[in-house]
């Protein structure tokens, strides 16, 4: 039986590896992290991550095929291949601060797998690493020559979170990079043969190492792109009377371009496209193409723009001032269909308001109290490192309440701003909620879910991104200098 181990149980080892198990029964997957608490989560009823679909792959082979454990040194060392998929966080200190990588989990866990391996291994690069990191990798792991051979692969992940189990079933392409060598090639093939259980030959890409590394980066900007780039729209939109939604509309029936990832929003957020976009630039610039990284930089930098210019529609509607107000904030995940906070928009959004001295009263049906207070007091890059390394006792804030129900959240408030776009905010019964706000009372849309019409008719001031602007915010201020 072939054994594979994989190194970190996160939202990509976890998900990632469960599939692998499941599709391939005659393979044995151990996947191991030095987080306990993680692993005992998933080995419990209530799995440490929200995933449509995952609980039922997992139930099939946990036990079977498929096992999750804390003792990573001994499964490493069990194992033919090793997956390596712990966080790749953004540095916050010393050279590269703030853009380049922190590939200190990486080496941690090479120098581990180097220590413990008496036998020959394919490591396969799993976490989103800088190109070229393949070539540090083989030198930690070959450092203390006891004649055993590594062969490193790249095969970077592109699944997105709440649709983890339909990406990784019915993935667009599987990348898997290698050293062109013999050796190399058979390892190449050797992984080939793992995802072919159920991946078509032609959805399975083989190049060389830095591609693939590369491969994964420029995926990333490549979205992301597109999001600044209708939200970039957006700000015009307003500004003109357009419809975003209708020239995003148009824009993506250009079969070159197509429809999706074109809709407008309060901001991306998220765990990776941030940070690989900052690893990006960084690189970049290390190569001496300063061009090259500013033009990825204003993607970053448009994202941040509609951050402050949502939170600048807030306060200036809300004649100019929102201390002392309770706004409600619906939503805090960084997208429908996880309880993943990383990066979300709500953040910064929810900074900006309590500098404001804002109230803020809020709900997210996946999001627990104690994630929100952390997520608000903690440093900006600190969250992107393994859980059990985060502070756990967030400070409280009397500005903040955290509730379990929109209508509990909107009672009494000024404003809500809807910053996840969860569908169940879609059908919320907004004349009672109307009934029990504040007057006038306003509706800040970040994801274009509500029917701004029908709720004008009931009476609130609608804000929608990108959308024809409601006779009261037509003549404010529209955005900050930046
Ligand atoms: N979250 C996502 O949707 C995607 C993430 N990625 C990339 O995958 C990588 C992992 O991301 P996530 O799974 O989201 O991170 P995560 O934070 O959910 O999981 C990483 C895990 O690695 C563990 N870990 C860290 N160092 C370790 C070590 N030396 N030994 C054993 N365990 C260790 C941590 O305790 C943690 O549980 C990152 O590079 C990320 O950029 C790629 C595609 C999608
Ligand atoms: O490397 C990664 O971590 C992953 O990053 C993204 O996946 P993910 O961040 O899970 O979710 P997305 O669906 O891409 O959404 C990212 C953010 O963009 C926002 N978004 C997305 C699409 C859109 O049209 N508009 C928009 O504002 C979402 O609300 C969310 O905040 C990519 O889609 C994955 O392919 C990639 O593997």
């Amino acid at each position: 039986m072939v054994k594979i181990c994989c190194i970190g149980a996160g939202y990509v080892g976890g998900p990632t590896m469960a599939m692998i198990a499941f599709k391939c029964p005659e393979i044995e997957v151990v996947v191991v992290d030095i987080s306990v608490s993680r692993i005992n989560a998933w080995n419990s009823d209530r799995l440490p991550i929200f995933e449509p679909g995952l609980e039922e792959v997992v139930r099939v082979c946990r036990g079977k095929n498929l096992f999750f454990s804390s003792d990573v040194e001994k499964h490493v060392a069990e194992a033919e291949i090793v997956f390596v998929s712990v966080n790749t966080p953004t540095k916050t200190r010393g050279l590269g601060a703030g853009k380049a990588a922190d590939l200190t989990y990486w080496e941690s866990a090479a120098r581990m797998i180097a220590d413990v391996s008496k036998s020959d291994k394919i490591v396969v690069e799993k976490s989103t690493v800088p190109v070229k990191t393949a070539e540090a990798i083989e030198k930690i792991l070959t450092h203390n020559n006891k004649g055993i051979h590594f062969q490193i692969l790249s095969n970077p992940e592109f699944l997105a979170e709440g649709t983890a189990i339909e990406d990784l079933e019915k993935p667009d392409r599987v990348l898997i990079g290698g050293r062109e060598t013999a050796e190399g090639q058979k390892a190449v093939a050797a992984l080939k043969a793992v995802y072919a259980h159920w991946v078509p030959d032609d959805r399975i890409i083989t190049m060389n190492l830095w591609s693939a590394e590369l491969s994964k980066l420029a995926a990333n900007a490549f979205l992301a792109q597109r999001i600044s780039s209708v939200n970039a729209m957006s700000a015009l939109c307003e500004a003109t009377g357009a419809d975003v939604a209708e020239v995003a509309y148009a824009v993506g029936k250009d079969s070159r371009i197509g429809p999706r990832f074109l809709n407008a929003s309060v901001g991306f957020g998220g765990s990776c496209f941030q940070k690989d976009i900052l690893n990006l630039v960084y690189i970049c610039e290390c190569n001496g193409l300063s061009d090259v990284a500013n033009y990825w930089k204003q993607v970053v930098h448009i994202n941040d723009y509609q951050k402050s210019r949502f939170v600048n529609r807030v306060v200036s509607s809300m004649f100019n001032t929102v201390s002392g107000k309770k706004i409600a904030v619906l939503g805090f995940a960084f997208k429908k269909d996880t309880g993943d906070t990383r990066e979300t928009a709500a953040i910064d959004v929810c900074h900006g308001l309590l500098g404001d001295k804002a109230q803020l009263s809020i709900y997210d049906p996946q999001v627990t109290e104690d994630q929100i207070r952390r997520d608000l007091a903690m440093n900006k890059f600190d969250w992107d490192h393994p859980q059990h390394l985060l502070p756990s006792s967030p400070t409280a804030s009397k500005q903040i309440s955290v509730v379990w129900d929109a209508y509990e959240a909107t009672k009494n408030a000024h404003g809500v701003c809807i910053l996840t776009e969860w569908d169940e905010f879609k059908n919320l019964d907004y004349d009672k909620i109307y009934q029990n706000m504040e007057k006038p009372a306003f509706v800040f849309d970040g994801r274009n879910v509500v029917d701004a019409e029908k709720l004008r008719k009931i009476g609130f001031i609608v804000y929608s991104v990108g959308k024809p602007l409601d006779p009261w915010i037509k003549d404010l201020p529209a955005a900050p200098s930046s």
